[in-house]
């Protein structure tokens, strides 16, 4: 992969993100080499006591409110850590952090969740012989022998109306209740001591880690459920970085994510193939050449802007599309909407050439002409714009254009899937030698695998991929932390999107994104992966960033507009803007 890119975030080079299963499967790799289980585990809590450690004090230096108390003395009082542990692996880790913080002069307190009434006093040397929980155990035999205060977590019913909260007041809550075992909702106790977890920390003010991964957030798929989970400030990542992480609920509450490798994984041979790639950066955009005519950057083709009789009009959603597809430099577009629209598109977009939707003929030679043809943006959902749809479909089929379908598209295609209709076919096998390019929310995608959304957002990475093998083409499941999938030779992979912000969580952000991704396919000047559709949903997110200024350089301030009150409309200058960085020198903006 060329690496040269233009950065709008700090981290500018692409992140491999694993599932859980990948992660389990490279640790067994280096424990099968011989190495030691608990002296891995060691090295963890080792490692993530240290990095506590430094959290702390930078969060004691950068909170102004504590700066006399710090420079006044060092430790005045011990630090104190509140450390949750469940009965797994991710359990031992928090023992272990427990055993080392207090041998660096921490004051700590262990509380055990889940584990059984009288489990802190039995002597767990029968258990010790078991594999399935050695290493937590020995972690835990390793904490008490040297005296660290633990308890059990009481849950309400646990609780006596006269006891008082027994818990100390932290400096640091860490939770290392689950990490990438968690498979189910937590229940019960689980359920309470997170809640409680995340009560206390709150109440204290304290600085939370997360061991490995937030407890209730699930590694492979970024869900939460019920929104049950540990809300952390940072996540201390063992040994490679967690996909769920970074998409969907990863994102509210993982916090900073800091890397602990541990383990040298990418030195081996049989290296893994990431589960999929977080990016943050977009490639750096080349000049373009002086000799040169609008001819030379494409000329896009809309269809969309129905106005459907009796019903509300859509021309919104292609004027939309066309404004971003003009701002991401294309030479020229025309916009086949219905006619009604054709003067607002031109008050709004002068730019563009205009035709109407319902006439067959121009919009047909005009799918000649163009390089590239986007459908389905207020396309509308009734009989005749399906009939529309399949026409002009398969027309950019005929004459090998690149297509993008989006929107009132998708719901088209979705219901000639379960027709059996052949255009689905005609599509697919189109889309192995031309790009297609399909861009459904949860709720499109849903509808077009035929299931419930919550199975769709219960697992993202599933759907994309089940999306991609039935109707072919390349793939973008938007969201927080879109997901986009890419078969550039048959192979597919699979990028996550590292920006982008819930102020676009508006309508017609869709309808700008099928415009960009029109307008950078149109530009053949530009190399494949300049043109890529993750090139385009990353320049999408970063110029949703420059506007509520997630950008550490945001030098133009006319642009700023905030997460609430984001609108569409506000994206085709930020469009511009983001572009115009990428083509000059590398910028760091965070
Ligand atoms: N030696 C090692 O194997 C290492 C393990 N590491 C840690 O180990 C963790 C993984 O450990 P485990 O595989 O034990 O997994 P966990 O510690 O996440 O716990 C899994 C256990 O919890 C149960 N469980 C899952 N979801 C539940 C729910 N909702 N309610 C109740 N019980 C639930 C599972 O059935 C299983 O028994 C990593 O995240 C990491 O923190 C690291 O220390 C690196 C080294
Ligand atoms: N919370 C969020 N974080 C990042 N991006 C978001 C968020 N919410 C929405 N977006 C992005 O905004 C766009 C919204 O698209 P869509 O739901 O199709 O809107 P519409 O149909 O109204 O045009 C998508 O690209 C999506 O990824």
């Amino acid at each position: 992969m060329d690496m040269q890119t233009n950065s709008f975030s700090k981290n500018t080079m692409p992140i491999r993100l694993y599932s859980s299963e990948q992660l389990y499967a490279m640790e067994q790799a280096w424990f099968a080499q011989g190495n030691d289980s608990f002296g891995l585990m060691q090295q963890a809590a080792w490692q993530m006591a240290q990095h506590i450690e430094t959290l702390y004090e930078n969060k004691c230096r950068d909170n102004k409110s504590s700066v006399q108390e710090i420079t006044s003395r060092p430790y005045a009082r011990q630090r104190r850590a509140s450390i949750w542990v469940g009965k797994g692996n991710n359990g031992g880790d928090g023992w272990l952090i427990a055993y080392y913080l207090q041998q660096m002069g921490w004051q700590v307190q262990v509380i055990m969740v889940g584990f059984d009434k009288d489990d802190s006093n039995k002597d767990d040397s029968n258990k010790d012989k078991q594999d399935c929980v050695s290493d937590a155990v020995k972690a835990k035999k390793t904490a008490l022998s040297a005296n660290c205060p633990y308890r059990s977590f009481e849950t309400s019913t646990d609780r006596k109306n006269e006891e008082t909260d027994k818990e100390i007041r932290a400096d640091v809550y860490i939770d290392a209740l689950f990490g990438i075992g968690l498979d189910r909702a937590p229940k019960n106790v689980y359920k309470q001591a997170i809640f409680a977890f995340n009560e206390a920390a709150q109440y204290a003010e304290a600085l939370i880690i997360a061991v490995d991964i937030p407890s209730g957030l699930v590694a492979s798929t970024g869900q939460v459920f019920d929104r049950i989970a540990i809300q952390a400030d940072v996540t201390l990542c063992l040994i490679a970085r967690k996909f769920g992480l970074h998409t969907k609920d990863g994102l509210d509450y993982s916090g900073a994510v800091i890397d602990i490798p541990l383990i040298p994984y990418h030195l081996d041979s049989n290296e893994l193939i990431p589960f999929a790639t977080l990016m943050t950066a977009a490639h750096t955009l080349k000049p373009r050449r002086q000799n040169s005519y609008k001819g030379s950057y494409g000329h896009v083709l809309v269809i969309g802007g129905n106005r459907i009789e009796g019903s509300q009009g859509m021309g919104g959603a292609a004027i939309l599309s066309a404004s971003s597809t003009m701002a991401t430099g294309a030479g020229k577009i025309t916009v086949a909407c219905h006619e009604a629209f054709h003067s607002a598109l031109l008050t709004s977009l002068p730019d563009a050439m205009t035709v109407d939707l319902h006439d067959t003929d121009w919009v047909n030679r005009l799918i000649g002409q163009a390089s590239v043809v986007a459908i389905g943006m207020g396309l509308g959902r009734d009989e005749k714009a399906k009939l529309i749809f399949i026409s002009y479909v398969q027309a950019a089929i005929v004459v090998g254009k690149p297509i993008i379908i989006d929107a009132d598209g998708l719901y088209h295609l979705a219901s000639l899937h379960s027709e059996n209709h052949k255009i689905i076919a005609e599509l697919k096998k189109h889309s192995a030698t031309h790009q297609v390019c399909l861009t459904p929310h949860s709720g499109e995608a849903a509808k077009l695998l035929n299931k419930e959304i919550n199975e769709i957002e219960a697992d993202r990475v599933a759907a994309i991929r089940q999306c991609a093998t039935t109707y072919g083409g390349d793939w973008v499941l938007k969201g927080a932390g879109s997901l986009i999938l890419e078969q550039p030779s048959g192979q597919a992979h699979i990028y996550v999107c590292g920006v982008g912000n819930a102020g676009m969580a508006t309508a017609g952000m869709g309808d700008v994104l099928s415009g960009v991704i029109a307008g950078l396919l149109a530009q053949e000047d530009l190399k494949q992966e300049r043109r890529s559709l993750h090139q385009a949903v990353l320049i999408h997110g970063l110029a949703g960033d420059i506007l509520v200024n997630q950008t550490s350089r945001n030098d133009d301030n006319s642009l700023l507009v905030g997460q609430r009150g984001l609108q569409a409309q506000d994206m085709p200058a930020a469009i511009r803007h983001v572009i115009q960085h990428m083509t000059s020198s590398q910028i760091d903006i965070k």
